[in-house]
């Protein structure tokens, strides 16, 4: 059973700022551990490049605390490969890791097929959509798992400017603040105290993610969350503040779909034996021409099963 805090104690004294931490410092507690970043990106053409250069520059070249990036391609139609490549990182396409599984859409699927990959003890992963990329975001999000041994996992937090709002207003994280708090409220309260419960960064003890299943698509975060609480506990977990992130905003159809994808990640972790697929319906309204039509649009979230069981079988 793992050690119970009090969710409002765990917020007081698991709560970082990524400026308590600098690369050197990590440098040295980071003895033999090997620490991998791990990137999904789907058409990211505009923005992966400045995130793996400054990556490369300041975390590998600069020092020593990161020891591979990874970028996942998770079926781009632009250039994201190859910017990445070119600017240092090992790229992989989603469909050639573990090809005999088959391949699926989704930022949740390349995030555990990730995972198959990756050599390091500590994984980080990072989405590629973000503006203006620092390195402390991986050194924020390292520093506590490094120097805290009892922490096995930590999420970001930031605050979100809409990208057309004065420079520190609030609006982003639409998703998080409609749908995914309230659910949490309601269905996994003991993960009330994380500021940014969807937010695509993290950094975690690879042994743990690999022992855990994974959601697809956006349902990927919070299913990581519910598990990472039930088997470790509350205790083992963190989150740090990076500051500011700007992103690319999708549009309410995307973000309605994703929605979905997080409800269905509360149903399928809220029954760990069950198919481990949830199809769920949204009724959709589009104007066509001067007429405004009604449609369904049915989603499919469905899990992979703990890596560690994968790659145990080959
Ligand atoms: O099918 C997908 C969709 C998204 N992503 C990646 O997952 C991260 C977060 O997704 P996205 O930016 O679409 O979400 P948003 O931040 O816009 O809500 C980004 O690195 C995407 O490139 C992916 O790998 N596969
Ligand atoms: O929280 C949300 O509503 C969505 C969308 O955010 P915006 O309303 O476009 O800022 O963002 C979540 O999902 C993204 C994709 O995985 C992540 O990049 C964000 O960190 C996460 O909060």
């Amino acid at each position: 059973m793992p050690e119970q805090v009090d969710v409002s104690t765990w917020f007081d004294t698991h709560t970082y700022r990524a400026d308590q931490f600098d690369a050197a410092t990590l440098v040295a507690a980071k003895g033999g551990r090997g620490i991998s970043v791990l990137i999904p990106a789907k058409d990211e053409a505009a923005t992966i490049g400045p995130i793996v250069t400054t990556l490369r520059t300041e975390l590998m070249q600069q020092c020593a605390l990161v020891d591979e990036i990874i970028v996942i391609d998770s079926h781009s139609a632009d250039d994201t490969a190859a910017i990445a490549r070119d600017a240092g990182a090992q790229v992989f396409h989603v469909d050639d890791l573990l090809p005999e599984l088959g391949g699926r859409p989704g930022k949740g699927e390349a995030m555990w097929k990730a995972l198959a990959v990756m050599s390091g003890d500590i994984g980080v992963y990072l989405d590629a959509d973000v503006e203006d990329f620092t390195a402390d975001f991986v050194t924020g999000l390292v520093g506590p798992l490094l120097l805290e041994e009892d922490l096995a996992f930590v999420k970001a937090f930031y605050d979100r400017p809409w990208s057309s709002g004065p420079p520190r207003s609030s609006g982003g994280g639409r998703v998080t603040e409609l749908v995914a708090r309230p659910l949490i409220l309601e269905r996994a309260p003991r993960l009330a105290g994380f500021v940014q419960p969807l937010a695509g960064e993290c950094a975690f003890r690879a042994d743990v993610l690999r022992s855990i299943p994974f959601v697809s698509h956006y349902g990927v975060d919070i299913g990581l969350m519910i598990d990472v609480e039930r088997r470790e506990g509350l205790a083992a977990m963190a989150q740090v503040d990076l500051g500011l992130r700007r992103h690319r905003h999708q549009d309410l159809a995307a973000l309605s779909a994703m929605t979905q994808h997080v409800r269905a990640a509360f149903d399928l972790r809220a029954e760990p034996d069950g198919p481990g697929v949830v199809e769920s319906t949204a009724v959709v309204f589009a104007r066509v021409g001067s007429r405004m039509q009604m449609s369904e649009r049915t989603v499919t979230t469905a899990e992979r099963p703990p890596m560690r069981d994968v790659l145990g079988e080959r």
